[in-house]
């Protein structure tokens, strides 16, 4: 199937050129469904980080009270099933790779699955293609006289960057007459164990010494935790971002030290101090100058392949004028993303590696056949239901027909903190565009599973799931009262899991005898849930798709709103029965 990857055994290029050729000359006009009737509002609801595990005490979601989510899975068994959300079938590289809210967003909207940055990016390494690609070539002209700058998360979670790409990149660079190298990292501690900064910090250090014995001088020259520094996304938080120019290009920052480990394993010894979150650092010499500010002349690669985490860094980094906050000096570089992060906004201008080309979308087909859109969620996850359900894509298809509204988040908080976040806010106005009647299709995201989620704070998570079904909640009635359909669903796994295991399930102890408590989403499978009483009768789950994945949701949608999908979607998953 076009565009689709079983096992990453891609049918030719050719026959997927030729394939798109043929649907980009077919209409968009849609099908109509021969059972399924025109006319009905669906609710979509996407509770992000909600997946289905074992009920033990690390399940938040089964701690918590959610006689709504209950209902639908133990009221109709025909209307409830589970989907996969993670590995292949969100184009992930691997069945290890957990879903995320990218990659599970971009299936859900595009009803294909697509290779992801993550495998994109080992492909053009394995290959070496990376190297000889316009963005890369870009960059090498700095390589004789500039110092390459390296910006990104340094980790292994796979979910915006791996470490493994990153030291193959910086094989090639030394390879391809580099003379200096920066590398600026981000602690992870979200997407991995937190505490595991040290070890890739230690790697890292490493190789750059192997580099510097051929002759390279290549250095740590800042640092900071993801969530504190550089890595905001949907301009949430421009300070963020602040704080990582500040140490990055203008190589200030109030914590100096003379190497990186050092200064991991000091500011983690902080009361209350985590690896998402660690304090802008900057690496100085003996002298007390820093190692490694950016500028004119040097090359800069952000080395995420993930999107929402790096538009505002490459907007920092790229546009002329900005007013965002004061960049002080802003230096002639030479800047490639890893990927294009903004399709639409064609940002970064150079990248190593094409994205992938996400056409076709079902929120592009539904607007081209009428269906008036809505769509909410709190500035965390807004991109989410917009952005990443549109293919990576900013903007509207038809501002006549379709609706997005943002709820502002809290910003400066890490979200144990109001684990309710804006739940009862995204459902309000979920419920009062139902109620309107001006909308076919009113799509939502739920954020408190995965962002409560991921401080590991298991309380504020099972008080954050509560929140999030009372949401859902609030949303199906106000589907009951008009007559419609919800569908209900998650993105990945994440708060019905909070402990790291062993192969055979069992809690894996840390050093101090204590569980380790897993901030990361998870492999698990999610619920999709249909009901509602525009649904109609012998409406029910297919049983024969027992793999099906987040990828099969559009066309399970395009047909509730009384259309058939486009015919390379990965299949519907609903059937009627003649009852
Ligand atoms: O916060 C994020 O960036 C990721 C985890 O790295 O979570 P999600 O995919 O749910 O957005
Ligand atoms: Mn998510
Ligand atoms: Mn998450």
């Amino acid at each position: 199937m076009i565009n689709s990857v079983s096992g990453f055994v891609f049918e030719s290029e050719s026959d997927r050129k030729k394939e798109k050729k043929a649907n980009m000359g077919s209409s968009w006009k849609l099908a109509d469904h021969p059972k399924f009737p025109k006319g009905k509002q669906v609710a979509l609801i996407v509770l992000d980080g909600w997946g289905e595990a074992k009920p033990d005490e690390y399940n938040c979601i089964h701690k918590a009270e959610t006689p709504c989510m209950d209902s639908l899975k133990n009221g109709a068994p025909e209307r409830w099933r589970l989907v996969k959300a993670h590995g292949t079938a969100v184009g992930l590289p691997t069945e290890d790779d957990m879903g995320n809210s990218e990659v599970g967003h971009n299936a859900l909207g595009a009803g294909r699955i697509f290779a992801q940055g993550a495998k994109l990016v080992d492909l053009a390494l394995a290959s070496g293609k990376i190297f000889e690609g316009e963005g890369f070539k870009y960059i090498k002209e700095s390589f004789e006289t500039g110092t390459l700058h390296l910006i990104g998360l340094l980790s292994d979670g796979g979910v915006h960057s791996r470490l493994d790409q990153l030291q193959l990149l910086l094989k090639g660079v030394s390879e391809r007459g580099v003379k200096r190298v920066r590398v600026h990292i981000l602690t992870d501690g979200r997407d991995v164990l937190d505490g595991s900064s040290v070890g890739f910090v230690e790697t890292l250090e490493n190789d750059l010494a192997n580099l510097r014995e051929k002759g390279i001088d290549a250095k740590i020259a800042s640092g900071g935790g993801r969530m504190h520094v550089t890595m905001d996304r949907y301009e949430n938080d421009w300070g963020v971002v602040k704080r990582g120019w500040d140490a990055q290009v203008l190589g200030e920052a109030p914590c100096k030290f003379t190497n990186a480990v050092e200064a991991i394993k000091k500011l983690r010894a902080e009361p209350k101090a985590n690896d998402q979150y660690l304090p802008p650092f900057v690496i100085v010499d003996e002298n007390g100058k820093a190692v490694g500010p950016i500028v004119d002349g040097d090359a800069v690669v952000t080395f995420n392949f993930r999107a929402d985490r790096m538009v505002m860094i490459a907007k920092a980094l790229e546009y002329e004028n900005f007013d965002k906050f004061d960049r002080v000096r802003f230096p002639k570089i030479r800047y490639a993303g890893m990927l294009e992060y903004d399709g639409e906004l064609k940002l970064p201008s150079h990248y190593l590696v094409s994205p992938p080309e996400i056409d076709r979308t079902s929120g592009e087909y539904l607007v081209h056949n009428g269906i008036r859109t809505f769509a909410c969620s709190e500035t965390v996850k807004f991109g989410h239901v917009t952005f990443f359900w549109n293919g990576n894509r900013s903007g509207y298809f038809n501002q006549e027909l379709e609706q997005y509204v943002e709820i502002p988040s809290d910003s400066g908080i890490t979200f144990n903190e109001q684990p309710k976040m804006k739940a009862l806010e995204i459902a309000e106005k979920a419920r009062d565009a139902i109620l309107s009647g001006k909308f076919d299709q009113v799509r939502v995201n739920l954020p408190n599973g995965d962002m409560v989620g991921h401080t590991g704070d298991i309380e504020a998570t099972v008080v954050a799931c509560k929140a999030a079904d009372e949401a859902v909640k609030m949303i199906i009635d106000a589907i009951e009262k008009v007559g419609g359909i919800y569908v209900v669903t998650a993105d990945h796994g994440n708060a019905e899991d909070m402990v790291k295991r062993d192969k055979s399930g069992k809690p894996l102890l840390g050093k101090d005898g204590k569980v380790q408590i897993l901030t990361s989403h998870t492999l698990e499978p999610v619920p999709l849930a249909i009901g509602g009483p525009g649904l109609i009768p012998g409406a029910r789950f297919r049983n024969d798709v027992p793999t099906g994945g987040l990828a099969n949701v559009a066309a399970t949608v395009i047909n509730l709103h009384g259309f058939e999908a486009p015919s390379d979607y990965e299949t519907t998953l609903v059937e009627v029965v003649d009852k």
